[in-house]
């Protein structure tokens, strides 16, 4: 049995009060690991550590050596690469191209973009005129924040954990993670990769644990800690907020969607079924990002209908490393009972269930798995609750429209933000429906195909804040103004 330990001054340590929780399974609820469970006196402890590193070791690096340690710990995760998909899709059961292809190599990339990111950013600075015309300069210098707390969901583990994590230490930056006591095991395994580095000790501290009343409140409220970045639900959002509030602490959101899926008449049918089925129903609907309404223009409706059904129920239910395995389960019991209650909802508010809407019948161990069918509604109002609320799993509306005008009201007539995904050939619309819906990131033709170097973020309940290149920056760093007279 995996005993999973706190990562805190460099040192893995169990609970100070030998606390453990469980760590089982999506796949079949088999026990995987006991995690030890922290609360405010490990919090405590690595507040210390990381404030201690903070003016040590890692404050003398320089910017230089700083970077080059952090390519060296993207390298590492590199050479660990199948330690790290090993441990992501045994905490989240996702299949193996998923967790190989789009979250493990993110993981790596994180820290690299923000090395260069932070070596390559110029200065900004200002020659002021002055009445005895000899002048004045002025430059701005970027100084780390301090103790960044960094609190992270299971829907990608270590690609969410490090694309908080790499940014803060870019800067100079100590992070206290508060992974999700879902999925555990990445975060302890960068641990393993800072040691081997030599990252100093304290500049990368891990305490695990639940929200409320545990380790992750304890991070949001603690004097010690600078400012909070998080991922998560959007009403995790407002009590984070409030805790933060007590301190005057800066926060950072990357909260709920329920995006919005366009798809034109004229656009490439085929790529339009592809990308809407990608952005619906990989990692098992489970992507912030993901497409849960779906507006199709009328005269291509029913036929799109069929063909993302088609999809639907062609999906191959497995294990990770299954051969053909292409859909895995919902990261938890918990978790699928909410999703599971949406799909009940939808019944009862008179949805046509096209596909899915319940548990698939599984062979073996897997039958105890949190499984559900890959699910499409069509017939609903927009006020339907499956249409308004944020599901998180792999399912999605879809309803014709006939206007651009007509698809821009209701995409926009939801109080989330996040992200958007158009189908269409006709370029001029494309640009012109991208910049009319409220969203923080717009794809065309595409979707989560992310440069890191561009702003991320949502609008409206779906975060406050945008990181990625130098974006991050302005959230890590605090500027000092230099003036000097000449
Ligand atoms: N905007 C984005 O980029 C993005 C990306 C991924 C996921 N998400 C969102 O995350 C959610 C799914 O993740 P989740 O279920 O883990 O979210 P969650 O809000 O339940 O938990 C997220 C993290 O916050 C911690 N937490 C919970 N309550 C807390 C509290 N009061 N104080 C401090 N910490 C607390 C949890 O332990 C966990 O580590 C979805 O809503 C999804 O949209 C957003
Ligand atoms: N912040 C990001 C969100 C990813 C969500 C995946 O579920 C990213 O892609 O950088």
């Amino acid at each position: 049995m995996q005993q999973v330990q706190h990562f805190i001054g460099g040192s893995f340590q169990p609970a100070f009060n030998g606390a453990r929780f469980e760590k089982r399974s999506p796949l079949d609820r088999t026990l995987i690991a006991q995690i030890a469970e922290g609360g405010a006196a490990e919090i405590d402890a690595a507040v210390r550590a990381a404030r201690a590193a903070l003016h040590g070791d890692w404050a003398r690096l320089g910017t230089d050596k700083r970077c080059a340690m952090l390519h060296a710990v993207a390298d590492e995760i590199t050479r660990r690469f199948d330690d790290f998909v090993q441990a992501e899709e045994a905490d989240t059961g996702q299949p193996h191209h998923v967790i190989a292809h789009a979250f493990v190599p993110r993981g790596a990339a994180n820290f690299k973009v923000f090395a260069d990111v932070v070596k390559n950013v110029p200065a900004e600075s200002f020659q002021l005129d002055t009445p005895d015309g000899r002048g004045a300069l002025n430059y701005a210098l970027r100084k780390p924040k301090g103790v960044i707390g960094v609190i992270c969901p299971w829907n990608a583990p270590l690609l969410l954990m490090t694309w908080k994590v790499g940014p803060a230490l870019a800067c100079g930056n100590t992070v206290i993670v508060k992974p999700s006591e879902e999925t555990p095991l990445s975060a302890a395994l960068l641990g393993e990769v800072m040691n081997t580095v030599g990252v100093p000790a304290g500049v990368y501290n891990v305490v695990h644990g639940f929200g409320p009343g545990s380790a992750g409140e304890a991070l949001t409220r603690h004097e010690g800690v600078n400012a909070i970045t998080f991922t998560g639900e959007t009403r995790t959002g407002t009590a984070i907020m409030q805790a933060a509030a007590g301190g005057i602490r800066d926060v950072s959101f990357e909260l709920g969607g329920k995006n919005a899926g366009l798809v034109f008449a004229d656009a490439d049918f085929e790529a339009a079924v592809d990308g809407i089925f990608r952005s619906a129903f990989m990692n098992t609907g489970q992507v912030c990002l993901g497409t849960e309404r779906v507006y199709v223009e009328r005269p291509i409706f029913e036929r799109f209908v069929a063909a993302l059904k088609a999809r639907c129920e062609a999906v191959v239910y497995g294990r990770p490393q299954d051969p053909g395995a292409n859909y895995g389960p919902l990261i938890s019991e918990e978790h699928r009972r909410k999703v599971l209650s949406y799909y009940a909802a939808a019944v009862a508010e008179g949805a046509t269930v096209v596909t899915g809407g319940g548990v698939p019948s599984m062979p073996g161990a897997l039958a105890e798995g949190s499984w559900v069918q890959p699910t499409i509604w069509t017939g609903l109002p927009e006020s339907a609750r499956v249409v308004q609320e944020e599901i998180f799993g792999p399912c999605c509306h879809i309803r014709p429209f006939d206007t651009e005008d007509e698809v821009l009201a209701l995409a926009n007539a939801n109080r989330y933000g996040l992200a958007t995904t158009i189908w269409t050939r006709d370029l001029a619309r494309a640009h012109r429906v991208a910049g009319a819906i409220e969203v923080g990131v717009a794809w065309v033709n595409s979707w989560f195909l992310r440069d890191l170097r561009t702003p991320f973020g949502g609008s409206k309940q779906s975060g406050i804040g945008r990181e990625g290149g130098v974006h991050s920056l302005e959230f890590y760093t605090e500027l000092r103004n230099v003036c000097v007279k000449l």
